[in-house]
């Protein structure tokens, strides 16, 4: 499978083209089917475009915004995912989404797994739109390089949606889709800034060593799109 590269000289231009696109295949799916999904990454590089999508007057009601990956915190904790979609993404028009839940109400992402797995199925499949972002060890969603449950995460074999994985490297516990799960999207993208990420992510991509690089094993496995600015 391929790295398509759409490169932008600023995170405006970046972000409007990046919103169009999207709006485009949201708006398509909604015709032919009757409803459309959007699964999102977490971290800072994706607040503007979150705002520019949020401003798009779309049938919003019939798109179903859930989460890639998620931090196993309350909702009121700054690391939540959860609480940074529902302030960036699902406002204005997109406020009308119907926000599917990936964090539960259980103490640990463990025991929270088949929980999780059920609220996910309500979404229809294949995925419409899923964007990922990348960390610079290479890690995507919460498939951390340095957990014990990449392997598991990254499997061919595995077909569960989700998994909880604890990072070294990183706070919180985590709630992640698995490889599988992002590679059955319809149209999956990957969203960086920076150079330093465009060298790790190219970095990863050569790598032979045989290393763990989780955006690495994504993009073996689907067409991934990849909008960067520097
Ligand atoms: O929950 C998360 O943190 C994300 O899903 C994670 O995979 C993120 O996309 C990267 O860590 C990049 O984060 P930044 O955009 O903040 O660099």
């Amino acid at each position: 499978m391929a790295l398509i590269e759409r490169n932008f000289d600023s995170a405006e231009a970046l972000n409007q083209s990046f919103a169009d696109q999207i709006v485009q295949q949201l708006s398509d799916a909604i015709e032919q089917n009757g409803h459309a999904s959007l699964l999102v990454s977490g971290g800072r590089t994706p607040l503007g475009l979150f705002k520019v999508l949020s401003e798009q007057p779309i049938a919003w009601s019939k798109v179903f915004v859930t989460l890639v990956d998620e931090r196993w915190v309350d909702e009121t904790d700054s690391a939540s995912n959860t609480r940074l979609v529902k302030e960036n993404l699902l406002q204005n028009h997109a406020a009308s989404a119907r926000f599917v839940e990936m964090k539960t109400a259980h103490d640990d992402a463990y025991s929270a797994q088949p929980a999780v797995a059920e609220n996910l199925s309500v979404i229809p499949t294949p995925y419409t739109v899923l964007i990922l972002g990348m960390g610079e060890d290479s890690h995507t969603a919460s498939l951390f390089p340095c957990s014990q449950e990449v392997e598991q995460g990254l499997s061919t074999e595995n077909q569960a949606v989700c998994l909880a994985v604890t990072p070294t490297t990183a706070p919180h516990q985590r709630m992640s889709l698995t490889l599988n799960a992002i590679a059955s999207a319809q149209n999956v993208y990957l969203h960086l800034t920076g150079d330093k990420k465009k060298q790790v992510l190219k970095d990863a991509m050569a790598d032979q060593s045989g290393a763990i690089r989780p955006i690495a094993q994504v993009i073996a496995k689907t067409d991934v799109v990849l909008y960067w600015t520097p």
